[in-house]
C-alpha cells in the first residue's frame, strides 16, 4: 500500500523505489518527445533532483564519471556546458551556491559513479531559475526534472510551459526518509551528536551510527515544522507539525534588527544574550521552583522583558536576535520532547536547513534534549541538514538495487 502523506496516516510502502529499474548501466538516450515519469528505464542525464521548499530550493545534480565516447558524443554541447558550469562554479550569480564542502565522490547511484553536488538558491528566484535554463538552452533538450516540497506542484505548470521537460513529482517527506537512508549509508559520518553540548570552546561531535530500523523521531526545521515518527525507511507517520519554524527565527529576526539574511541573522545569535530579552524563572521566583524542578536559569518567558522601555533600550541586535533564535528552539524543543516521550523513542534526528552553519542552535538542542530526558533522548545532527528531500527525489527515480552494495568514497 503506497498512501498520501497528512497528519497521522500511516505509510507503508514496501518498494525500495517506486520503479523497478534496469541495470544495465547504461541511460536512455535522450529523445524527442517528453519522457514519461513512470518509464521502468534508467532516465537520460542530466540527473537533477530539486526539493522547492517554503524558502530554499536544493538542487542535487549527479555529475556522471564514467561516461564513455558514445555518450560523451551523444551528451552534445548544452550538457557538456551544463556540467562545466554546475562543477567548475560555487556560486551562480547572487543568488546560487554550491555547498562544496558536502559534495560526495565517486558514488555509485543508478548502476553509475559519479559525483554529487549540492546547491541551493532562494525559492523567489525559481523563476530566474527558469530563465538562466533557458539561456543555456536546456528547454531545446528533452530530459526529467525529479521534484519535490511544495514547488513540485506550484511550480510545474510554470516550468513544464517554459522548460518543456518532463517533470516528475514526489512526497517530500517520503523522500525525506528516503534520502537520509541513503545518504545514512553512504557516507559514515553523515550522523552525529554533541558529547559536551554545553562547552562552548569544545562540544565534542561525534559520529552516530545510525540505524534507520530502530524507531526514531525525525524533526524537520525548514521553514515550517514537521515532526515524523519513523519505523524504517517504508513505514512511518507525520504525528504533528508547527508553523514556528526556521522562517519564523529569520522573519522575526529581520524585523528586530533589520538584519539583511540568515547568515547575518545567525552571526547576530551568536553574539547576543537572550537574557536580557527574556524574562527567566529567577527574575520571578528569586532563585529555583523548586517544587516543579525549574532551576531559575530556564526562561519563564520568552521576550518577558520587553514590555518595559528601559530593558526595551538595554537590548542590543544581537541580544534580540538571540532571544529569537532560543524562543524557537525551546518550543521547537518542548514539542520534540513531548512527541519522543509519546511515541516512546530515544534518538530525535534534526535535518533542515535552519541548523545551516547553526552549531549554536544544535548544541541548544542537544542540551535541552539531554537536560530534559535526564539523558534519556539523544539528539542527532545530519551533515547534509536540507538537502535529504532532494536526494532521496532523485534516488526514488534512479537508484537501482545494487546502488549500496559497493560503497567507495574518495
Ligand atoms: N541562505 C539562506 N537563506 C534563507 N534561509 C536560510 C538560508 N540558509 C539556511 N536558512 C534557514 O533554513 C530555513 C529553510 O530550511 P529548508 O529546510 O530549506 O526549508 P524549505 O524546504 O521550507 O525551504 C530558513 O527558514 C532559514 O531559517
Ligand atoms: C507545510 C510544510 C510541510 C512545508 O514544508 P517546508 O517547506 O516548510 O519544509 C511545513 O512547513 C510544515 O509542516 N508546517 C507546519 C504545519 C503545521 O503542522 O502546523
Amino acid at each position: 500500500m503506497d498512501t498520501k502523506s497528512h497528519n497521522g496516516i500511516e505509510h507503508s510502502n514496501t518498494n525500495i523505489s517506486k520503479h523497478t529499474k534496469m541495470t544495465n548501466n547504461t541511460v536512455s538516450p535522450i529523445t524527442n518527445g517528453q519522457q514519461s515519469c513512470e518509464e521502468n528505464t534508467i532516465p537520460a542525464f542530466p540527473w537533477f533532483a530539486m526539493d522547492i521548499g517554503g524558502t530554499l530550493v536544493k538542487l542535487v545534480y549527479f555529475e556522471p564519471l564514467d561516461l564513455n565516447p558514445e555518450e560523451v558524443e551523444l551528451e552534445g554541447e548544452i550538457l557538456m556546458n551544463i556540467r562545466h558550469y554546475l562543477t567548475s562554479n560555487r556560486a551562480y550569480g547572487e543568488d546560487g551556491f554550491r555547498d562544496h564542502a558536502l559534495e560526495l565522490n565517486n558514488v555509485r547511484l543508478g548502476g553509475r559513479r559519479g559525483n554529487l553536488h549540492f546547491i541551493r538558491f532562494p525559492t523567489s528566484k525559481m523563476s530566474n531559475f527558469i530563465d538562466l535554463c533557458i539561456s543555456k538552452h536546456l528547454h531545446t533538450l528533452t530530459f526529467k526534472v525529479f521534484a519535490t516540497g511544495g514547488g513540485a506542484y506550484k511550480f510545474e505548470h510554470d516550468a513544464v510551459e517554459r522548460l518543456k521537460l518532463s517533470w516528475c513529482k514526489c512526497d517530500e517527506l517520503e523522500t525525506l526518509i528516503k534520502g537520509l537512508s541513503y545518504l545514512s549509508k553512504l557516507n559514515p559520518n553523515e550522523c552525529f551528536y554533541y558529547e559536551e553540548p554545553e562547552n562552548n570552546e569544545n562540544s565534542n561531535k561525534i559520529p552516530f551510527k545510525f540505524n534507520i530500523r530502530n524507531p526514531f523521531l525525525l524533526v524537520n526545521i525548514g521553514s515550517g515544522i514537521s515532526i515524523l515518527h519513523v519505523e524504517s525507511e517504508t513505514s512511518y507517520r507525520r504525528i504533528t507539525g508547527t508553523s514556528i519554524g526556521g522562517a519564523t527565527f529569520l522573519g522575526l529576526c529581520c524585523l528586530l534588527t533589520g538584519c539583511s539574511g540568515y547568515e547575518e541573522a545567525i552571526k547576530l545569535a551568536s553574539e547576543g544574550d537572550s537574557t536580557t530579552v527574556d524574562k527567566l524563572v529567577k527574575d520571578i521566583y528569586g532563585g529555583d521552583y523548586e517544587r516543579f524542578g525549574l532551576p531559575g536559569h530556564i526562561v519563564a518567558c520568552s521576550f518577558g522583558h520587553m514590555n518595559l522601555p528601559e530593558k526595551r533600550e538595554q537590548a542590543s541586535k544581537a541580544d534580540l536576535a538571540r532571544a529569537t533564535l532560543v524562543t524557537v528552539l525551546n518550543n521547537i524543543g518542548s514539542i520534540s520532547m513531548m512527541c519522543a516521550r509519546t511515541e516512546n523513542v530515544d534518538r530525535i534526528l534534526f535535518s533542515g536547513s535552519f541548523l545551516r552553519i547553526n552549531d549554536l542552535s544544535m548544541r541548544i538542542l542537544a542540551y535541552a534534549m539531554d537536560y530534559w530526558s535526564e539523558g534519556k533522548i539523544k539528539a542527532i545532527f545530519l551533515e547534509h541538514e536540507g538537502y535529504f528531500s532532494a536526494v532521496g527525489c532523485l534516488g526514488e527515480y534512479i537508484m537501482d538495487e545494487n546502488d549500496l552494495t559497493d560503497i567507495s568514497q574518495s
